[in-house]
């Protein structure tokens, strides 16, 4: 019955975690664009039957590489080791297809055995293949970086090696230019929709956090206090572990807010609620406010074990009174105990109404006491 993972979750290692995700879903399938380009730009060469060896290395470069992205999987957990790791091994995977890319095409440009035609459509592909790189891989600037200077940069010398390709060589150089833009703007994009993401997550957890938490004692509130003990009565009918079910009542709790004040009867509830957090702890014990001055316990244990820290909590709370501004405050407590039995209660309003019987029968027998539902 451990408290769920509050609100403050590592934002930190969800963001590494949703990096390394999208990172992953974007290339998983992207690598066989290359095999794809080759087959396609090789085969109208002819290349296949004027270097048949280069041509089917080539082709199992890109199928391994195509590969290789796919079924490296990312970790599953938020581990923020495990995806450092994840990043690490794949900055080494990733720019294999690039580089590759790069011999293909730097071969078809130095090559007279391909002809002006098919030296435009690997351009094309190239410059294809780098835009992918900056709009896809803006998860990780130097991923996108890395692979698309792999697959410009030896382009641009070759072609401006050659003063009959100045033409190609400056038009290459301007959309190079446009590329580095477009990388800096794609990934100030993505970081922002990152930031937008956290922020929502951390709203909704700390929405769903509220929704379940006591405002005044900070412990768990009637409404999952609720929704937990009609989970345990099914579960418990349905053949699982039992349960027992605690409620406390403050006696004569009105006293302590005319006598002192409202203020402190809201300090004597916070009080008190340490103290039964101490005597029932997570992750055994469930502790709600579930209004006024009453408590629920739902607890793992069996009731006689139940039943005694209730003993020792109300002994307790007699020997070392709660301390409200700086002053002792003497309250004393009646219990009900009950645990859950299908044939007995039959459900959880069956259960709660036992309790609660049991519970008035300890204010009717002078209050102070622990009764319990046999
Ligand atoms: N300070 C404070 N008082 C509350 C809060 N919620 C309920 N109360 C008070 O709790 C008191 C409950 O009084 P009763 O139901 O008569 O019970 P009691 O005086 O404890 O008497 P017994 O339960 O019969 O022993 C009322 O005076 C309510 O105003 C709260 O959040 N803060």
């Amino acid at each position: 019955m451990t408290r769920p993972a509050s609100a403050a979750a590592d934002p930190r290692a969800w963001r590494l975690a949703q990096v390394v995700r999208d990172t992953y879903e974007r290339s998983k399938l992207a690598g066989f664009l290359y095999l794809f380009g080759w087959a396609v730009v090789g085969w109208l060469a002819g290349a296949h039957q004027f270097a048949p060896w280069p041509s089917l290395a080539m082709a199992g470069v890109f199928l391994v590489v195509g590969v290789l992205r796919l079924v490296m999987r990312p970790p599953a957990a938020e581990d923020a080791a495990a995806n450092q790791r994840w990043l690490r091994h794949y900055a080494l995977v990733l720019p294999l297809a690039p580089l590759a890319w790069s011999g293909v095409q730097g071969w078809m440009l130095l090559d007279p055995r391909f002809s002006p035609e098919l030296r435009m459509v690997s351009l094309i592909a190239t410059i294809g293949y780098a835009t992918v790189f900056v709009n896809v891989y803006t998860t990780v600037r130097r991923f996108a970086v890395v692979g698309a200077s792999l697959l410009f940069v030896p382009t641009l010398v070759i072609l401006w090696l050659d003063p009959g390709q100045r033409a190609l060589a400056v038009a290459m150089t301007f959309y190079a230019v446009y590329l580095v833009g477009a990388l800096l703007r794609t990934h100030a994009e993505y970081r922002r929709r990152l930031e937008l993401d956290i922020a929502l997550r951390e709203q909704r957890d700390l929405f769903e956090g509220l929704s379940r938490t006591d405002a005044l004692t900070g412990v768990y509130n009637r409404r999952h206090f609720g929704a937990r003990l009609e989970q345990l009565t099914a579960s418990a009918r349905g053949g699982g572990p039992g349960f027992t079910l605690l409620l406390l009542d403050i006696d004569h709790f009105k006293q302590v807010n005319d006598r002192h004040g409202h203020g402190v009867g809201d300090a004597c509830l916070q009080g008190l609620a340490a103290r039964l957090q101490s005597a029932f702890p997570a992750p055994r014990a469930l502790l709600a406010r579930l209004g006024g001055e009453e408590f629920g316990v739902l607890s793992e244990d069996a009731h006689e074990q139940v039943a005694e820290a209730a003993q020792a909590l109300r002994r307790d709370l007699a020997a070392r009174p709660l301390v409200v501004d700086g002053c002792p405050l003497a309250i004393t407590v009646s219990i009900g105990i009950g645990r859950f039995g299908p044939q007995r209660h039959g459900d959880a309003d069956g259960l709660y109404r036992a309790v609660d019987r049991a519970l008035y029968a300890a204010k009717d027998e002078g209050r102070d006491r622990v009764a319990v539902d046999a």
